[in-house]
């Protein structure tokens, strides 16, 4: 059995996310978990021709939804509106990927689990804290779900550079996913020289492509289709590593830098930061490295100088709200 959960799947990234993972042939079982509507969901996909057998799980139903899971995506909790940031969601999603965290330590704590939810920065050290808790971390098997970043930054460089196929062009994102913790290594590009001007407006697309699209809904909420896109994509480079026998596998994603000690214990001393998004490679187990970062140019040096106290403030913020919490 190959189970593959989605937290929050009634909601506006949920649907068109269980939709993308109905496809893969991978899964064998799709578990819809949402606070509303998770039925209803549940019953449209399940006419779908493929191999998996879905089943939507309501409010109380939270222990079933996660038995034996493989993998648990979480895209729960609320999305920003216009003059909002990522952390004014705080409040209200910190608590409930919280009970999402304890509901996997409780029925699937070996699971791979991937957080949208937003803090990122904040929500990812809140689940390993929760989970530590429980005595089943596994720093191999958390992750930011940061891939937005990296599908906006191939589509935007080949606005900037039509010769670009945006498909086959994987930029390297690191640092967080919020405003300036977004750190795009575009001197990576192989064969690409941006002028200052460039890399000013590319950056700044980048780092703030969310408020684009949150301002274009004005007040219906954030990225959603992008969203699934990029969470489906990630999640099957998961069931491809892990079970598809696939190797060799990339991808930027925000994780605890515990996962592999040996490559980012040199990056932990100088900054003082437990979490970052790198570049990682996937075996079977998960997180098999950690792909030491590349020689940057100075603008991106610059841009990292600043990510940095941001990132601290946001993973402090997430873990003590565990640590400190009498709960
Ligand atoms: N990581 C990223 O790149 C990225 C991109 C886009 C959005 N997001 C974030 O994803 C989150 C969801 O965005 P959305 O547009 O789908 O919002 P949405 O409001 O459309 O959907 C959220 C869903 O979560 C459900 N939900 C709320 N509390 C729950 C709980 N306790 N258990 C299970 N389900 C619960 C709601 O019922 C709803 O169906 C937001 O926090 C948003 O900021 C992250
Ligand atoms: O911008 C948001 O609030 C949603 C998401 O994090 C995004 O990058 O689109």
């Amino acid at each position: 059995m190959v189970k593959v959960v989605v937290c929050g799947a009634a909601g506006g990234i949920g649907q068109p996310l269980s939709l993308l993972l109905k496809q893969s042939d991978l899964v064998t079982d799709l578990s819809l978990y949402d606070v509303v509507n998770a039925a209803g969901v549940a019953a449209d996909l399940s006419h779908i021709n493929t191999k998996s057998t879905v089943r939507g799980h309501g409010r109380d139903d939270i222990d079933a939804a996660l038995a034996g899971a493989h993998t648990v995506v979480i895209p729960a909790g609320v999305p920003r509106k216009p003059g909002m940031t990522r952390d004014d969601l705080f409040k209200i999603n910190a608590g409930i990927v919280r009970d999402l965290a304890e509901g996997v330590a409780r029925n699937c704590p070996s699971a791979f689990v991937l957080v949208i939810s937003n803090p990122v920065n904040s929500t990812v050290p809140i689940v390993c804290e929760v989970l530590k808790k429980h005595g089943v971390f596994n720093p191999k098997k958390v992750f930011g779900i940061s891939t937005l970043d990296v599908v906006r930054s191939s589509r935007f460089v080949s606005e900037v550079d039509p010769s670009i196929d945006p498909k086959n062009t994987r930029v390297t994102v690191i640092g967080g996913h919020s405003g300036v913790t977004i750190v795009p290594l575009l001197s990576q590009i192989h064969g690409q020289a941006f002028t200052k001007e460039q890399l000013d407006t590319l950056t700044h697309r980048i780092q703030y492509g969310g408020d684009e699209v949150v301002k274009a809904k004005d007040g219906a909420g954030s990225a959603t289709l992008s969203m699934a896109y990029a969470g489906a994509r990630f999640t099957n480079v998961i069931l491809e590593a892990t079970i598809g026998g696939k190797t060799g596998l990339i991808e930027s994603t925000y994780v605890n830098l515990l996962a592999d000690p040996e490559s980012t214990s040199v990056f932990r001393t100088k900054t003082g930061l437990d979490y970052f998004a790198q570049d990682v490679e996937f075996g079977p187990e998960g997180i098999s490295r950690i792909v030491p970062l590349p020689v940057i140019s100075d603008y991106e040096q610059s841009l990292l100088n600043e990510a940095i106290p941001e990132l601290m403030t946001n993973i402090t913020k997430g873990a003590s709200f565990i640590t400190d919490s009498t709960i």
